[in-house]
């Protein structure tokens, strides 16, 4: 007889603890509002989107005790019906899950576990509250270098530890970047992941996002070496947090960087150049990294050692094997004794019925099962069914459409459109008000005023003769004065709290903190609250830092926790495999059946175990009033505890790690730099070889395809031939050049009957736009017009007068909103492309995105109508 299973009722808040300290009644609403849980975890607003859906905020339902805070995750919704067996789809999910399963590190997400019902499966992970970190670049405009350092460290340390377990990542890039509470970084999204073997360490599929995708695995067609990849990518991270926008970004023949090839033609011609406000040894670094020329670029321990990461150094110096130690010895002291039904009391209880099988009586996880991913040390490419060898035809429901299109222009990347409007906006600001700072004069001053405040917390650029601070150590290095701080005993806010380790057990026995100190990693010096707003009272106006920062989440709730909490936004009704509960009725409780227990598997043993939980995603009766309210008011009263249990929380990741590896915390270093003029770099000889496959006569042999359909690489494909078709006119027009060189990362994508037109309406509109650009002209930065004017020196070949959509349409289609049909695409943008290999020939990888070139961007298209309407508020304000 098959059992059916049952819905269960919720009974709001997760514990006794909260009801006898919540009473109903005081939610003043008798209205039946119902609520959502999958598993174990009461599923709240949408956190974001990607390619495989909706990533959803969860609380534990039940936490571990009264006194525990429900536990905060992301889930990672995927819908089992998109996933076509042996798709590229599953390929990535299950990619994923196993790569996290074997990653232990405070800079890569973790994932907490595994759930699956009929309808989807949910990958449970650690939740970061600090948001995209692109975002967090955008609001600061650009990173201090002492914060950029801090944060570069910590994702070369995620990306080395990743390396050294054989695994690389392949998709680095902002958006898959991500912050928790204490401003860490997280490296999440790991669907394009691949193992390397020490033997042969050579792939041969391409992948990544163009931006951030290194020279060699476009424009070749060898095998690359996949870590040297990684650090591309990394160099191409780190210049955007020092810089606040992405290197060679600045290509106004191709300005969505929509053309694959002529991105990389200009990547590889464009000698690198950095803004004057980037010192000259990070400049060092990034020169290393972002070396075109695979075989002269660093590698990871040569980055290890690098002068600039000097600060960091005993945090890098950690190896692998101890991050895992220290893994395995929290996840000990986390773990009470399991029970005698095995299952993990530390963990959230479930309040459904557990079931291997659904209602048709299939295994759930048969799925699961059938993932070949890691059975066999594949090669890479076979690994991706999508990528050169699909291993049997794709169903025509996925042939039609496996996943959404057009994914991997360059300008689908947020982060890009988004800090290059900011950009942007300000030298459009600083045109028109040109006693105002820009950014080059705002880091001038900021480096020729004395300290404000306490000098061991407030990070000082000096650009001449800096003032030794107190309790500094100076040391002189061959271009530059590095002053090493060291933090002062009370004074810093954040303090880490010593742990006692068992030196026998590397047992962690106990966590003292002191007083309500935040741990933060290897002395990150954040400024408290009291002496940054101090300072910023203090500053003369002129030089207080701009109240134009963009706050993005000022307009999306999706990074802000606090929104979410309060908006605490349902997931959509009725959505099925979501279960419903009622508070009528009592909860039923079963053990789950199956979980995720790290490192019980190998990479090279397909077995992906995970909870099953079945009456789907519950939606819940409450009585009491709203679900919101109640999980808002969980929230407030879980912020309530968690000062009470401040000291119990404070072993964190790093406080962790850091005591029991160092036991004190070295703060961080400013560098002391002169600002130099812009850099160029030598072309090397993998430069020329690469500019000769960039021929235009050979543009007809492109050897690389977008995968998977969501690139736009029919596009480019399109642009060659009529590169070709077409004699090559020079674009004379500066003022439309930069006028769209300054609108372009806010503008969408314009079909070729739409650019006509509007190049129609740019003649009409000449004056007007000339008088525009010769503001612009004037507010331009030093570096800026280097820029332009390196780009407009490049553009021999270049039919840009067509390629360039009048600005004014932009902008007119940057306001546009979105329709409901592309707002319902917004997670194509956050894929990453696949550049097919040479191997595969074009025709069928361009038949396969073809139908994406002329979809919309939506996802850019609404954050550029964010930062256009941001400033639009903001000049109106002024
Ligand atoms: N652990 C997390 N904590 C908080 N937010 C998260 C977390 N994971 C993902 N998100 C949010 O969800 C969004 C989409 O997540 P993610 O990129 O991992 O999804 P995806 O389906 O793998 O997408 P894609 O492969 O297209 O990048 C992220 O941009 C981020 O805003």
């Amino acid at each position: 007889m098959t059992t059916v299973p049952q819905r269960h009722t919720y009974y709001g808040a997760p514990s006794s603890a909260y009801t006898q300290s919540r009473h109903l009644s005081s939610f003043g609403s008798t209205t039946k509002r119902k609520h959502v849980t999958f598993g174990p975890y009461i599923v709240g607003s949408t956190l974001g989107e990607g390619e495989f859906g909706k990533v959803k905020m969860g609380w534990s339902k039940n936490p571990a005790s009264s006194l525990d805070v429900p536990k905060q995750v992301a889930i990672k919704l995927v819908r089992r019906d998109t996933i076509p067996k042996n798709s590229e789809k599953e390929v990535k999910i299950y990619r994923e899950i196993n790569a996290l399963k074997h990653l232990t590190h405070p800079n890569i997400v973790k994932l907490e576990e595994v759930l699956q019902n009929s309808k989807y499966i949910g990958i449970v992970l650690e939740y970061a509250s600090g948001g995209e970190f692109y975002k967090y670049i955008q609001r600061k405009r650009r990173l201090k270098e002492s914060v950029a350092c801090r944060l570069f460290a910590q994702l070369i340390s995620g990306v080395c530890y990743m390396h050294s377990k054989g695994l690389v990542h392949r998709d680095l890039k902002l958006e898959n970047l991500l912050l928790d509470k204490q401003e860490n970084l997280l490296i999440t999204d790991f669907g394009f992941v691949n193992e390397f073997s020490p033997e042969d360490e050579l792939m041969k599929t391409s992948c990544g996002s163009p931006c951030y995708a290194a020279p060699e695995l476009v424009v070749t067609t060898r095998p690359y070496e996949a870590r040297k990849a990684d650090i591309w990518s990394c160099g191409v991270i780190l210049y955007a947090m020092l810089a606040g926008y992405l290197p060679w970004d600045d290509d106004f023949e191709n300005p969505d960087g929509d053309d694959i090839g002529k991105l990389y033609r200009y990547i590889t011609r464009t000698p690198l150049k950095f803004p004057d406000y980037i010192a000259p040894v990070p400049r060092d670094l990034l020169r290393e990294t972002l070396q075109p020329d695979p075989k002269r670029r660093i590698n990871t321990s040569q980055i290890l050692q690098h002068r600039w990461l000097r600060p960091h150094h005993a945090f890098l110096s950690v190896l692998p094997a101890e991050w895992d130690q220290v893994s395995k010895s929290q996840d000990i002291l986390r773990r009470p004794p399991s029970k005698k039904d095995g299952t993990d009391p530390t963990r959230p209880r479930s309040n459904c019925s557990v079931s291997s099988s659904n209602s048709k009586g299939e295994k759930r996880n048969s799925l699961i099962m059938d993932s070949t991913l890691y059975s066999q040390p594949v090669p890479p490419q076979q690994s991706q069914s999508h990528a050169v060898a699909t291993p049997s035809s794709p169903p025509p429901r996925m042939r039609q459409s496996p996943v959404k299109k057009n994914r991997h222009s360059r300008s689908n990347s947020a982060a890009s459109v988004a800090l290059q409007a900011v950009v942007d906006a300000e030298k459009e600001y600083n045109a028109l008000h040109p006693s105002f700072p820009t950014s080059a004069s705002l880091s001038a001053l900021q480096a020729e005023s004395p300290p404000l405040s306490s000098q061991n917390t407030s990070p000082r650029l000096y650009s001449h003769a800096p003032k030794k601070p107190s309790h500094a150590t100076v040391s002189s290095l061959k271009d530059s004065i590095i002053i090493e701080t060291s933090p002062q005993k009370g004074s810093a806010a954040y303090v880490l709290s010593p742990l006692q380790i068992d030196s026998n057990t590397g047992l962690i026995l106990s966590a003292k903190s002191e007083g309500s100190a935040v741990s933060l990693p290897h002395g990150a010096h954040k400024l408290p609250h009291s002496a940054a707003s101090h300072i910023a009272h203090n500053l003369p106006a002129h030089r207080r830092p701009r109240p134009t920062s963009y706050h993005p989440t000022s307009y999306t709730a999706l990074s802000d926790t606090s929104h979410q909490i309060q908006g605490s936004t349902l997931p959509e009704s009725h959505d099925h495999g979501l279960e419903e509960t009622s508070e009528n009725q009592p909860p039923m409780e079963k053990g789950p059946q199956q979980m995720v227990q790290k490192d019980s598997h190998t990479l090279s043993q397909p077995f992906l175990d995970m909870q099953i939980v079945s009456g789907d995603l519950i939606k819940t009766g409450d009585d009491g009033g709203t679900v919101a309210k109640k999980i808002h008011d969980q929230v407030e009263d879980a912020d309530h505890r968690l000062d009470l249990l401040r000291q119990r929380r404070q072993s964190q990741r790093y406080s962790v790690v850091y005591d029991k590896l160092f036991g004190t915390v070295t703060e961080q270093s400013e560098l002391v730099v002169d600002d130099k003029a812009v850099i160029t770099e030598p072309t090397t000889p993998i430069v020329q070889e690469l500019k000769a496959t960039q021929e235009p006569a050979k543009k007809s042999k492109k050897r690389f395809s977008i995968m998977s359909a969501y690139s736009s690489y029919n596009a480019s494909k399109s642009s060659i031939e009529a590169d070709q078709g077409k004699d090559k006119t020079k674009d004379k027009d500066r003022i439309g050049v930069e006028d769209d060189k300054r609108s372009r990362k806010s503008s969408s994508r314009h079909s070729s009957a739409a650019k006509d037109t509007n190049e129609q309406t740019q003649r009409n509109k000449g004056p007007a736009v000339d008088k525009q650009i010769s503001r612009d002209k004037q507010s331009t930065d030093s570096t800026e017009t280097q820029r332009v004017m390196s780009s407009k020196t490049d553009q021999t070949d270049s039919q840009s007068q067509r390629a360039i959509t009048p600005p004014a349409a932009k902008r007119k289609s940057s306001l546009r909103k979105p329709s409901k049909n592309s707002q319902n695409k917004t997670r194509v943008n956050r894929a990453s492309v696949m550049i097919a290999s040479a191997t595969k020939t074009d025709g069928d990888a361009l038949n396969k995105s073809g139908s994406g070139v002329s979809e919309a961007r939506p996802r850019e298209q609404s954050t550029a109508k964010k930062v256009i309407d941001f400033f639009k508020r903001r000049s109106m304000r002024l």
